[in-house]
C-alpha cells in the first residue's frame, strides 16, 4: 500500500522502515529535513511540505501521524484536513488522549475523512521489527488498511478495540499497567538491594526471565539494565511520566475503580522527581512542635 508519514522521530522513523521492509511505498515529511533525505535514501519519497506529501498520494490517501501528543496533534490535523478529500483516512499512532481521538475523529467525520487512534506498544525496537498496536475507528474502512498493521506488526500483534477512542483508551490502560509493573519489579530489586544476601542483579533477572511466572519482555530489559550497569549507579532514581498513568488513574476514579497499584506507582513518580518535600517538612515540624523529637537541618 502506498502510506504518508509525518514525523520521522524515533517512533515514526522505524515503522517506515518496517513498512518498507514489506513492501509498502512510503512518502515521508518531518520538519527535520535531514531525517527526511536520510528516509529517502533508504527508499522513501520525501516531502517538501505537508501540502508536497499529500499531493504525492493517490486517493483514498492515508496519512500515518507519528508525533507527540497535545498540540502537535492538533496542528497537523488543522494543516490536514483542508488538504485532504472525502474517503481519505488519518492514522494516528501517538500516544493520545482518547477524548482528544474521539473530537479528531467527529471534526474530521464532517469532512468525511476517517480518523483512526492508534496505540502503538513495543518501543522503537518494536516500531523497526514488529510493533503492538490497539486500533480505534470504522470497523469497515479497518479491513482496507488492515494489512499495514498486520505487516508492521508482531505475529498475532494488533487488535481492531471498536468505535474512535477505543484504541488509545486501551494504549492507556496498557500503559497504566506497565507503570504497575514496572513499580513491583522496581520495589522487589530494592528489597533485594537492602536485604542480607549479595545478588547478582542480572543472573536473577535472567533467572527470572526464563520459565518464572514473572517472566516477560521488562524482566528481560531488567537484565539488560543491569548487565550494563550492575547496581545502576550511573542512573537517578527519577521516573518521569507523559500522561497516560496519570489518565488511566483519573478513568479509574471516574468510574469508582479501586485501582491502588496503578495509582501507587504514578504517585511514586511523582515523588522520585522531588529530592525534599514540604509534606516531608511540616510533618517533621509538627513532631518537633508536640513532641520535641529531632529535625534535620536544611
Ligand atoms: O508501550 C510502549 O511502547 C510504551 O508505553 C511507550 O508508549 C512509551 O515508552 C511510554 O509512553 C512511556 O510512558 P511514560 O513516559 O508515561 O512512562
Amino acid at each position: 500500500m502506498q502510506i504518508g508519514i509525518i514525523g520521522l522521530g524515533k517512533m515514526g522513523y522505524n515503522l517506515a522502515l518496517n513498512m518498507m521492509d514489506h513492501k509498502h511505498e512510503v512518502v515521508a515529511f518531518d520538519l527535520d529535513k535531514k531525517a527526511v533525505e536520510r528516509l529517502a535514501g533508504e527508499g522513501a519519497t520525501g516531502a517538501s511540505s505537508i501540502a508536497d506529501l499529500v499531493e504525492k498520494l493517490q486517493a483514498p490517501r492515508i496519512v500515518w501521524l507519528m508525533v507527540p501528543h497535545g498540540k502537535p496533534v492538533d496542528n497537523l490535523i488543522d494543516q490536514l484536513t483542508p488538504l485532504l478529500s472525502k474517503g481519505d483516512i488519518i492514522i494516528e499512532g501517538g500516544n493520545s488522549h482518547y477524548k482528544e481521538s474521539i473530537r479528531h475523529a467527529e471534526d474530521l467525520s464532517k469532512h468525511g475523512i476517517y480518523f483512526f487512534d492508534v496505540g502503538t506498544s513495543g518501543g522503537t525496537e518494536g516500531a523497526r521489527h514488529g510493533a503492538c498496536y490497539m486500533i480505534g475507528g470504522d470497523a469497515e474502512v479497518f479491513k482496507t488498511i488492515e494489512p499495514l498493521f498486520r505487516d508492521t506488526a508482531v505475529p498475532n500483534g494488533y487488535v481492531y478495540t471498536g468505535r474512535a477512542g477505543s484504541g488509545h483508551y486501551c494504549k492507556m490502560v496498557h500503559n497504566g499497567i506497565e507503570y504497575g509493573m514496572m513499580a513491583a519489579i522496581g520495589e522487589g530489586f530494592e528489597v533485594m538491594e537492602k536485604g542480607p544476601f549479595d545478588y547478582d542483579f542480572a543472573e536473577v533477572a535472567r533467572c527470572w526471565s526464563n520459565g518464572s511466572v514473572i517472566r516477560g519482555w521488562l524482566m528481560e530489559l531488567t537484565e539488560s539494565a543491569f548487565r550494563q550497569d550492575p547496581r545502576l549507579e550511573q542512573i537517578k532514581g527519577v521516573v518521569h511520566s507523559s500522561g497516560e498513568g496519570k489518565w488511566t488513574v483519573e478513568e479509574a476514579l471516574n468510574f469508582q475503580v479501586a485501582a491502588p497499584v496503578i495509582t501507587m506507582s504514578l504517585l511514586m513518580r511523582y515523588r522520585s522527581e522531588e529530592t525534599d518535600t514540604f509534606t516531608g517538612k511540616v510533618q517533621a515540624a509538627l513532631r518537633n512542635q508536640f513532641g520535641g523529637h529531632a529535625v534535620e537541618k536544611a
